[in-house]
């Protein structure tokens, strides 16, 4: 539904009409008042003075005999201006604070973030007091005092919504893409919260108008011979007993006002699901520091990681989902990495791709693409290798793409960005590359915005926006999950294409053993935050020596597979990264389990041709066949014998 469709929408419910028709005729008063009634309300009767209500003068008439009723009608305009005047420069003041942690890094960041929970602490009213005698009495003074006061609290909404945002893969996308921190903000964050900032800035524009009533009341706002609906109920108080209607008009003014306001943010926030408030999350990058690379790379090797560490901070000390993970991803080569949910595949992908954000902790004894430390580079080196050379692909095409923008548009910027092209340069090299791959109709497809193509589409174009540049490594993290099967198909061709055309090397993560056999070249297995086992795909089958990818071989269904049987699934749960145990990780959950495993964790091993292996018992391994899982009524669960079988199996079955 487009945004103009879901506006109406709220308007055609009954109280977003009714808010929006009382909304309407406050601005429109605010506007017509002071040319209609504007004499009359300046106009003084010295017959008529403090005269209470009557026919000629609903509201009665005031010391100097100008009458009230159309002085609260003209007041309208002033305490309408002013209480906007207000919520703008809150909204302003909060922008400027909220983003904060966005552009300025994270210490910075911290302390604006702790400034701003610290003055959301406070009541309001007494900021805008103590702000309007720092500013000084009159109407200037007392935007700024009301304005600031509010500015809190849309710096803590904005922080919330930026977070939610930046957190998203196409804000990732377009770091990895090395779009600069305040384009990322202005182009890729701000459009997307700006909705539920106009919705909450129209509610808080009810609660200034309120405010500002409250300090002219106390003779802190708009000074005479000004006036405003807070002055006229500060004199209509005076003579209340003698006239209330004086003190009341006004009163009633400032009511109805301030729940249009309030009455159309609310419906357009509930209509349209924006959220009014939230809480805070951090952005930032790494800090853990690294021991310096040892020696260069050989020149084939695209890739070269040593020893990497994700953590984070946790209840009881950090907990550390990938730990000590060491691959290399040679030119033209196709990893793929294997594991279940939780194995920290993704942290691995993301703290190569220096996408690991606060709290997150990355440290590695080496971590090198291209020949270069990506601990060490400055800022400058990071954004080139990672903006030209690296591209990703992510799970979910839908939140791939900002959704504000032209697909074209957003890839056009990483041409624009990295290769200096001008706009019409870029945007013919973003059509070519969604030509590259296979989006028909490209270059009318690159003027539409992201809903118009669908999951496939957007995920080709997701690799389309990967090619602006000339990657030389493609890291696709569950590039074909949220995809149907025969779109997935697609998709790995194009891989398999790119691969083959232009020499890209792919790190495939797929929880499905299917696809990376499919796929790879070579297959990494994780499990619980390290890699237990590293082999040729082809071998996969034949030749995998880890109980663990046994198992993971063998809930894979395939023409043999009787199903009359429920599939075979791992017995017991992953390891918890919070607390794995002191052993092997796998031990819990392994058939060939003994006392060793249980408290030693096996190094991983590499044999004279390459393949590595973390496991005791690697060498009694037997064809997969031999590993069988069967099941019972209860689920699934390794039969004792089988396990036993394989154990004895011993290493005359290695032919
Ligand atoms: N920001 C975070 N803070 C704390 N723990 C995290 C964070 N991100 C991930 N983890 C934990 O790290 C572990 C590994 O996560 P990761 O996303 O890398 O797993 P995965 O193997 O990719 O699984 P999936 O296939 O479900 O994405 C999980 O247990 C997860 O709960």
């Amino acid at each position: 539904m487009t945004w103009r469709a879901r506006w109406l929408g709220v308007l055609r419910t009954p109280v977003g009409a009714s808010a929006a028709a009382l909304l309407g005729a406050v601005l429109l008063l605010a506007v017509l008042a002071p040319v209609l009634w504007g004499a009359r309300a300046e106009a003084m009767d010295t017959a008529q003075i403090l005269r209470p209500a009557s026919g000629a003068h609903w509201a009665g008439t005031d010391g100097l005999g100008r009458d009230i009723f159309a002085r609260v009608l003209v007041a309208t305009g002033t305490s309408v201006r002013l209480a906007l005047a207000a919520t703008a420069l809150a909204v302003a003041a909060g922008l400027v604070l909220g983003t904060a942690p966005l552009l300025l890094g994270v210490r910075l960041g911290r302390l604006v973030t702790a400034v701003v929970h610290i003055a959301v602490a406070f009541p309001g009213i007494l900021l805008a007091l103590s702000f309007a005698v720092v500013f000084g009495a009159g109407a200037r003074g007392a935007v700024l005092a009301i304005g600031f006061a509010g500015a809190p609290s849309f710096a803590r909404l904005t922080q919330t919504l930026t977070a939610a945002v930046a957190n998203r893969d196409f804000v990732a996308a377009a770091r990895i893409a090395g779009v600069g921190r305040v384009r990322v903000l202005l182009r890729h964050v701000l459009p997307n919260v700006g909705e539920p900032l106009v919705v909450n800035a129209t509610i808080g524009a009810g609660g200034a108008l309120l405010a500002f009533a409250g300090l002219s009341f106390l003779g802190l706002g708009v000074q005479p011979p000004g006036y405003d609906w807070g002055r006229l109920l500060g004199e209509g108080l005076n003579g209340i007993y003698l006239n209330p209607a004086a003190a009341l008009i006004p009163g009633a003014a400032v009511v109805v006002a301030g729940l249009a306001f309030n009455m159309f943010g609310e419906a357009v926030a509930k209509g349209l699901g924006v959220p009014t408030g939230g809480t805070f999350r951090s952005l930032g990058r790494r800090a853990e520091p690294a021991p310096a690379a040892v020696a260069p790379a050989p020149s084939d090797v695209l890739l070269n990681v040593e020893e990497l560490r994700v953590s984070f901070p946790g209840k009881d000390g950090p907990v550390t989902p990938v730990r000590g993970v060491s691959l290399t991803v040679r030119r033209g080569e196709t990893v793929g990495i294997v594991g279940e949910s939780g194995s920290g595949k993704s942290l691995t992908a993301l703290a190569i791709a220096q996408l690991i954000e606060q709290p997150g902790r990355v440290g590695a004894r080496r971590l090198d693409f291209l020949g270069a430390d990506l601990l060490t580079a400055g800022p400058r080196t990071l954004r080139r290798l990672l903006g030209t050379s690296l591209a990703m692909v992510f799970q979910d095409p839908a939140t791939s793409f900002n959704p504000t923008r032209r697909i074209g548009t957003q890839l056009a910027e990483v041409a624009r960005e990295h290769l200096g092209a001008g706009r019409r340069a870029a945007h013919e090299r973003a059509v070519d590359r969604l030509q590259a791959v296979h989006i028909p109709a490209a270059r009318r497809r690159a003027r539409q915005f992201p809903h118009e193509f669908s999951g496939g589409m957007r995920q080709r174009a997701m690799i389309g926006m990967g090619l602006m540049g000339s990657p030389q490594l493609i890291i696709a993290d569950e590039p074909t999950t949220a995809l149907d099967v025969t779109v997935q198909q697609r998709v790995l061709r194009l891989l398999a294409e790119l691969r083959a055309a232009e020499g890209v090397a792919i790190l495939l993560i797929s929880h499905d053993i299917g696809v990376i056999e499919q796929v790879c070249d070579r297959v990494l297995v994780m499990y619980a935050g390290r890699i237990v086992e590293d082999l040729p795909a082809a071998e996969l089958r034949s030749a995998a020596r880890h109980p663990y990818t046994r198992a993971l071989l063998a809930a894979v269904p395939d023409l043999a597979t009787d199903r009359d049987r429920p599939l075979p699934v791992i017995p017991g749960r992953p390891a918890d990264p919070a607390a794995p145990p002191p052993g092997c990780a796998f031990a819990p959950r392994c058939p060939l389990a003994d006392d060793h495993c249980l408290t030693e964790d096996p190094a991983l091993v590499s044999d004279d041709a390459g393949r590595r292996v973390a496991c005791w018992h690697a060498d009694r391994y037997s064809p997969p066949s031999a590993f069988a899982l069967h099941t019972n009524t209860h689920g699934a669960y390794l039969c004792a014998e089988q396990s036993e079988a394989v154990v004895t199996a011993g290493p005359e079955h290695e032919a």
